[in-house]
C-alpha cells in the first residue's frame, strides 16, 4: 500500500529554497514506508528486492521513466535481486518535499511489480 504522498505533484525547488531541516522532513517520513531512512539529514535512501537480475532491472527501467517523466532524478545502484536508490533534490543541496514524492511514487511502482 503506497503512501498518499504518491499522488501529490512532484514539483521543483524554489531558487531559494533551504533543504527541509529533520523537523520539516519528520512528517513526510512517516507518510512514507518503513522501507526509506534519511541519511545524514541529506538525502532519502532505500533497497528494493527482487528475485533475480532482471527483476531488477525492469524496475530501475521503471524508475528511470519516472524520473525522466517528472524531470527528478534519483541515483540508482543496480545489483543481482536488489535496486538501491538515493533520492535528495540537487537544487537545494538536500532534501524536498518532491523527493518524499517520488519515494511514495516508487514504492507504488515496487507494490504493481509485485516482490
Ligand atoms: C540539470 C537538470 O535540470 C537538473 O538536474 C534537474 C533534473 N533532475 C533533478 N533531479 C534531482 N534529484 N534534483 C534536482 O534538483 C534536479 N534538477
Amino acid at each position: 500500500m503506497s503512501s498518499p504522498l504518491a499522488d501529490e505533484p512532484v514539483e521543483s525547488a524554489d531558487e531559494e529554497a533551504e533543504p527541509l531541516t529533520d523537523d520539516e522532513y519528520a512528517e513526510y517520513l512517516d507518510e512514507l514506508g518503513s522501507a526509506w531512512e534519511v541519511v545524514d539529514d541529506h538525502h532519502l535512501e532505500a533497497t528494493y528486492e527482487f528475485d533475480d537480475f532482471a527483476d531488477a532491472l525492469a524496475f530501475t527501467n521503471e524508475i528511470g521513466e519516472l524520473a525522466e517523466e517528472e524531470w527528478h532524478h534519483p541515483d540508482i545502484h543496480l545489483s543481482w535481486g536488489e535496486v538501491g536508490v538515493e533520492m535528495w533534490s540537487h537544487e537545494v543541496g538536500g532534501l524536498h518535499e518532491s523527493d518524499f514524492v517520488m519515494a511514495a511514487r516508487m514504492d507504488r511502482l515496487y507494490d504493481g511489480s509485485g516482490d
